[in-house]
């Protein structure tokens, strides 16, 4: 038993309490390694986005030839001009809306990169890290934070015209006459001032919006999953002020956050006018003094007012940028939790054993509602766990199953080869030793087939159908319109309790791990539906190793030893008949149930 199947921990600890939010650094590398997946596309998008900066820039400049073909004497043909000018519009236009088309192709197709890599790492989370960081954030990040960061698709496509419609132009107004040029420039320290001003304030606005979204997801998400609690003790009313706490923290956060977003557009709409009047001031001077014609200050004039749109773009989207940006960091900040690194440790094809030693868990810290337990089962044999509600049965079931971390004690796997620590092994490998039927069962949306091959995707129809005849599902499958590609879960075939328990088992049957541990909710089957269940787990349980959560005790009988759970400790243990004539808790527990049987 000292052996050991690994020589190394495979978990990387993340200790942190909250998932960790991408450095910028990180969050470009995240953009990045999604654009180089789209060569072409770039390429296309930054073309198609050059030549509409050329066309909207030459149409001032042939506009300013007008003026002055207009003003100059001798009544010159003024046909090519307008022709060029009208060309030039259209030039413009008909780019635009190719490039814009071309830049939101390209950031929809990063959006569902970054969306697929940010679920397949949601979904490799450990369980452990999940408990720890609560499940709101990590749902608000697959969810709100991907659709934010999808919304701004467009506005990017957008800045990203605009940015280049500002450098084309600045190389189009040093072409009219730098004096102009230079006096166009008196926006930028205003710009920068109000940038400057902005900037550092409005990014810690808008990621404190995004925290308290996140914790109000998280409210609203405990309030949902614990609603028969909520129910059971009659807190709709405490816990709706939670929700009502959260929410107003969140609208707090989001109105700073808008009253800093009304004073920058001010200050933008304060350096337009301020741009345009230095512009024409200048313009008067120079054409005064004869340096430069009235064409060439209407040129300098049109260039920047036109210049207004995507200078007030790009700047009135560092607001949408900033939230976009911290939509990114958020969703990249998922790819970055450490992963498993993984073992060759499989089970092999001999029986398994159990080994719990000093087995505590808290849910809330300072209080133990599994309070040291030291349990062995021995491979191939089964041991039911039975006691008041409450007791810690389902808590100390699923840290048998590995499906969450004790908060101490160790949880060895031992085969002929020697012994493995359940918390050496990833999700997925803890998943091929040992594997658990728990009182929440999900039908997936789709097939029957589908819902139950996930398990062992491997599965033939027969090995299917074999495995539901063996849990006692045969006779309705069979029943069913069209068989195994029946559609169930949400809007498809309604299921029972217990025919949802039976796929559950049925998934188990094929996945066919060595240990199983069962919780399963055999109370809301009705009485003949619990004892079809019973039958059902009687199958999947032969030859195995097993803990089984007994909610009726010719469950608990059928099994080779009981533990007697009370208040977090196994107060008894023993087979049925030793504890029916110790004649303790788990003699009363039977005569009860004789009685009302
Ligand atoms: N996720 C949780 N967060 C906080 N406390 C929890 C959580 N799950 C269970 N508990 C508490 O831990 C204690 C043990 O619960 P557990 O579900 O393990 O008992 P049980 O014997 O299986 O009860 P039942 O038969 O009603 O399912 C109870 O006091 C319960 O309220």
């Amino acid at each position: 038993m000292s052996a050991t199947l690994v020589d190394r921990p495979v978990w990387t600890e993340c200790d942190a309490p909250v998932l960790p939010i991408a450095t910028s650094g990180q969050t470009a590398a995240g953009l990045w390694w999604a654009m180089r997946n789209h060569p072409a596309d770039c390429v296309v998008a930054l073309l198609l986005t050059l030549l509409t900066g050329v066309g909207v820039v030459a149409a001032p400049l042939f506009l300013g030839r007008l003026v002055d073909a207009v003003r100059a004497a001798g009544r010159p043909d003024l046909i090519p001009l307008l022709v060029l000018t009208a060309a030039s519009v259209v030039f413009g236009a008909v780019f635009a809306s190719l490039a814009q088309r071309a830049t939101e192709r390209l950031g929809a197709r990063i959006a569902a990169d970054l969306r697929e890599q940010v679920l397949a790492c949601a979904l490799g989370i450990e369980s452990r890290v999940l408990e720890r960081v609560g499940s709101g954030d990590i749902a608000s990040r697959v969810t709100e934070d991907v659709e934010n960061f999808v919304a701004a698709v467009p506005l990017a496509a957008t800045v990203f015209s605009a940015a280049t419609t500002i450098v084309v132009s600045a190389a189009g107004f040093a072409t009219v006459d730098w004096r102009l040029a230079v006096a166009f420039t008196v926006v930028f320290p205003v710009y920068w001032l109000s940038l400057r001003a902005y900037l550092p304030k409005a990014g810690p606005l808008y990621a404190a919006e995004r925290r308290a979204a996140a914790g109000r997801g998280q409210v609203v998400l405990e309030s949902l999953h614990g609603l028969p609690t909520v129910h059971a003790y009659d807190m709709a009313e405490p816990q709706t002020r939670r929700v009502t706490a959260a929410s107003e923290r969140t609208l707090t956060a989001a109105l700073r956050a808008q009253r800093l977003f009304i004073w920058f557009m001010k200050s933008m709409n304060a350096a337009e006018a301020l741009g345009l009047s230095a512009i024409l001031l200048a313009g008067y001077w120079l054409v005064d003094a004869g340096a430069v014609t009235v064409g060439e200050v209407t040129a300098a004039a049109l260039l920047f007012h036109r210049l207004f749109d995507p200078l007030g773009t790009v700047l009135l989207s560092f607001d949408d940028v900033q939230r976009a940006g911290a939509a990114l960091a958020r969703i990249v900040g998922v790819t970055l939790v450490p992963r498993p690194v993984p073992t060759s440790n499989r089970p092999h094809d001999g029986p398994v054993g159990i080994v719990a030693r000093g087995i505590r868990h808290s849910y809330d810290e300072g209080h133990d509602v599994v309070r040291g337990i030291d349990v062995e089962v021995p491979a191939g044999t089964s041991l039911a766990v039975v006691g008041a509600s409450g007791a810690g049965k389902t808590t100390l079931a699923g840290i048998l199953a590995g499906v969450f971390p004790s908060t101490s004690g160790r949880i060895l796997l031992v085969d002929t080869r020697g012994s493995v620590d359940i918390g050496d092994l990833d999700p997925g490998q803890v998943r091929d030793w040992i594997g658990m039927v728990s009182q929440e069962t999900h039908v997936f949306a789709g097939t029957l087939r589908d819902d139950v091959v996930f398990a062992a995707p491997d599965s033939t129809d027969e090995q299917v159908h074999a495995a539901l005849h063996a849990v006692g599902a045969g006779p309705w499958v069979v029943a069913l319109p069209d068989g195994l590609d029946t559609v169930v879960g949400t809007g498809g075939h309604a299921l029972t309790a217990a025919q949802v328990q039976q796929l559950a088992l049925a998934r188990l049957l094929l996945r066919d791990p060595p240990v199983v541990v069962l919780d399963e909710a055999t109370a809301e089957a009705g009485s003949s539906g619990a004892r079809d269940l019973e039958q059902a787990a009687a199958a999947l349980l032969a030859g195995r190793t097993a803990v089984v959560v007994a909610h009726r005790l010719t469950q608990a009988r059928a099994c080779d030893r009981i533990a007697v759970m009370a208040d977090g400790l196994v107060v008894e243990l023993g087979t049925h008949d030793q504890l029916v004539a110790q004649g303790g808790r788990y003699a009363d527990l039977w005569s009860a149930w004789s009685r009302r049987y």
